[in-house]
């Protein structure tokens, strides 16, 4: 694994104070141990520009479109800390999304990475995004997450040493060490914060999104946060972060500030300027007051309409405030038609950006050059083309060697590794399933309660039921045993299942968009991993309720029967990720049981198949428990099963062929009812897939 060392403060919580001698107190911030990252995978600066970005959303009939960014422009830069502030409703966590690539339908304009259009798909592998609400698994230990962290975000190749050493690094640098052996869920809320933050630092993305990363916080915590992504960031990374109203102290340690009011950018350019070019244009804050209140107030319309001027000022984000570059030149905007004139005068825009490079990385911008690389060339070509377009002089902006390589990465979707996720789909699914099955040995409702329930319902059947399998004058409420078992094995294992997905979804989004696995090892790992349970359960049962309810001994009957049952859950169980994966839960926990009763009807329990009207028998080829109930029948009273016990005058269902008759069984294939229930559990599954993968895109 290649190395880089860079420098990395701890959580900040010293702050020594001292009187100067003019006696004004001076808060000196130092970062309680500076810690050093040593063993995270080397990656290159990353800047990301756009430009005329606007999103648009259908409302209501296909015409109603509403615009929530228009052609708002800007550029975050690499070993700053950003922050998109902007009143409620401005489009701030729109333009995360957007630029994240967490939305990707509904945009127009370019994103570029390191000056080259961006490549979503490598895009993503050199970028995390930590969502507003902590989406971690309760269940786990803080050490616990960082492993499955390192076993699926780092490569097969890094020796288990090497994970556990990038581990300890970050939780110390993090300060969570001590925290390590604490389930996350007993985490306190910045603990979760730092957590979300360190799980996405194992494979040291250079470029971290972060929506409201102080939310929920207290001010010590907020500034503990802030100081930690400032420390992200000096460590070269492009850390950009929605934020509502900071304090001051919080609002000065940003680097970058970019504001939206009502989708336009009305601000962008270091923090420390931000006062000094509202003045410029007649609005002046107040003293005492705090920067970041003072443009929400003005993006609000509090000191009257000045979203049009300030836009117009700013060219919509093309233009830049940076601490030792000259304000651009700023024209009499008073109307529309001036300010479609500046806008189009990209030419300008470019001498004003390749300035702001110069100033901020002592690069050459020179009036021609003589590079020889893709990136270079590309920029040539393009100066020349906006030459011929009459557009101004070519400017070509000299990047780094490192910055070069990571733009030529953008471009052709490779980071080093053509792979779209870190390991195989073997080891995610593996990974996956030890941690679902954590989960549930830790779940006491899941697992001891489930447990118990088929353990007390056996014995309660046990003893309703019991000894009249082999009693002619007791079939009908044999038939009845049969039929139950069917419901109560459906139900137990549905509505454990409905909720799955549901609970599950926030952390899969997270994790499956910040490629930590493929969506179809996350599935096969939790379809999978309740298999062996469900069947454990339902084993038991059946055992319990076979022996008591005195079923024929004999081995060929009794397989029968449990395969029948035991398909019959694991369709339920299907039915139940389907249901889960396709709607919410209010709606799910109402319409799976109801959604049952046709099947319960059909089941040839209730009605024979013959006395069914010909146009509803369709209903009863697709009803599973038919299937399951029609399998239990076979195995109790075909294959030439001898007569039954009549302890009474007359038994009219003393011959087991009489209650096959009855039930329009007597043509039944048993072989024909496995392969039906095991078709049904097949398609099901693959529908749940469909569902999962449909709802995980329509979240986005
Ligand atoms: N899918 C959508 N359909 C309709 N309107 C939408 C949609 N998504 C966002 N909006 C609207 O776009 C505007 C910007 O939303 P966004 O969530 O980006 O704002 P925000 O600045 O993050 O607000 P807040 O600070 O309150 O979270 C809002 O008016 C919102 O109602």
């Amino acid at each position: 694994m290649k190395v880089d060392r860079e420098s990395i403060a701890g959580p900040v919580d010293t702050k020594p104070i001292i009187i100067d001698r003019k006696g004004s107190l001076k808060v000196t911030i130092t970062p309680a141990q500076p810690k050093t990252l040593t063993h995270l995978p080397k990656r290159p600066p990353v800047d990301l520009a756009f430009t005329d970005l606007t999103y648009k959303v259908q409302e209501g009939r296909k015409s109603n479109e509403k615009i929530i960014l228009k052609s708002v422009s800007g550029r975050l830069r690499s070993g700053e800390l950003t922050a998109i502030m902007g009143p409620s409703g401005a489009g701030k966590s729109t333009l995360l999304n957007i630029l994240t690539g967490y939305k990707t339908s509904g945009m127009e304009g370019s994103i570029t990475v390191n000056g080259m259009e961006r490549n979503l798909s490598s895009f993503r592998k050199l970028s995390c995004y930590i969502m507003q609400d902590n989406q971690l698994h309760g269940n786990l230990t803080v050490e616990e997450a960082m492993k499955v962290a390192t076993s699926l975000k780092l490569p097969s190749t890094t020796s288990k040493e090497d994970k556990e050493e990038v581990i300890q690094e970050i939780l110390e640098t993090l300060g969570l060490s001590e925290h390590h052996k604490t389930m996350t869920s007993n985490l306190s809320g910045g603990q979760k914060k730092r957590l979300s933050i360190a799980l996405e630092l194992v494979n040291n993305p250079p470029i971290m999104f972060f929506d409201e990363p102080t939310s929920g916080l207290d001010s010590s915590s907020c500034f503990q946060c802030i100081s930690l992504l400032k420390t992200l960031a000096r460590g070269g990374r492009t850390i950009i972060c929605t934020i509502h109203q900071p304090s001051a102290r919080l609002f000065e340690m940003f680097d970058h500030l970019y504001t939206l009011a009502d989708g336009q950018c009305v601000y962008q350019g270091s923090t420390g300027r931000l006062v000094e070019w509202l003045g410029s244009l007649s609005l002046q804050c107040p003293s005492y007051h705090n920067p970041a209140s003072f443009i929400i107030e003005v993006s609000c319309g509090e000191y009257g309409d000045n979203t049009g001027k300030l836009v117009r000022a700013i060219e919509n984000g093309k233009n830049d405030i940076r601490n030792g570059v000259p304000f651009p030149k700023l024209a009499n905007y008073n109307n529309q038609k001036d300010m479609d004139l500046s806008l189009k005068n990209a030419a300008q825009w470019d001498k004003n950006d390749a300035a702001q490079i110069q100033e901020k990385f002592g690069g050459e911008v020179a009036n021609g050059a003589n590079g020889t690389s893709n990136l270079q060339n590309g920029l040539l070509q393009f100066a020349a083309s906006e030459i011929a377009k009459g557009k101004g002089e070519p400017l070509v902006v000299q990047m780094d060697n490192e910055k070069q390589d990571n733009a030529e990465v953008a471009l052709l979707g490779t980071d080093g590794s053509p792979r779209r996720y870190a390991t195989s789909e073997l080891k995610q699914f593996w990974v996956v399933l030890k941690r679902t099955l954590l989960f549930s040995r830790r779940d006491w409702t899941l697992m001891y309660l489930r447990l118990f329930a088929h353990i007390l319902v056996g014995f309660l059947i046990g003893a309703l039921y019991y000894d009249i399998g082999n009693d002619g004058s007791k079939v009908l409420s044999n038939l009845g045993f049969l039929f139950f078992n069917m419901l109560f094995l459906m139900y137990t294992s549905m509505t454990i299942t409905i909720l799955s997905f549901p609970l599950e979804m926030p952390v899969l989004v997270k994790e499956h968009f910040n490629r930590w696995y493929s969506l179809r090892s996350y599935y096969l790992a939790i379809t999978v991993s309740d298999l062996p349970f469900q069947a454990i359960f339902c084993i038991i049962y059946v055992v319990i309720v076979y022996l008591l309810t005195s079923q024929p001994l004999e081995w060929f009957r009794f397989s029968m029967f449990l395969s029948s049952c035991l398909l019959i859950s694991f369709v339920a169980q299907s039915v139940g990720l389907v249901v889960g994966a396709a709607m919410n839960v209010q709606n799910g926990v109402f319409l799976a049981p109801v959604m049952s009763v046709p099947f319960l009807l059909f089941s040839g329990f209730f009605v024979s198949f013959n006395a069914i009207p010909v146009y509803l028998r369709w209903i009863t080829y697709i009803s599973y428990i038919r299937y399951g109930f029609e399998g239990t029948a076979l195995a109790t009273y075909s294959f030439n099963r001898t007569n039954l016990a009549c302890h009474q005058s007359y038994c009219h269902f003393k011959k087991p062929e009489t209650t096959l008759e009855e039930l329009d069984m007597t043509d039944a294939d048993f072989t024909l009812d496995i392969a039906a229930l095991c078709l049904i559990f097949l398609v099901l599954r693959l529908s749940a897939f469909l569902f999962l993968r449909w709802k995980l895109r329509s979240t986005r």
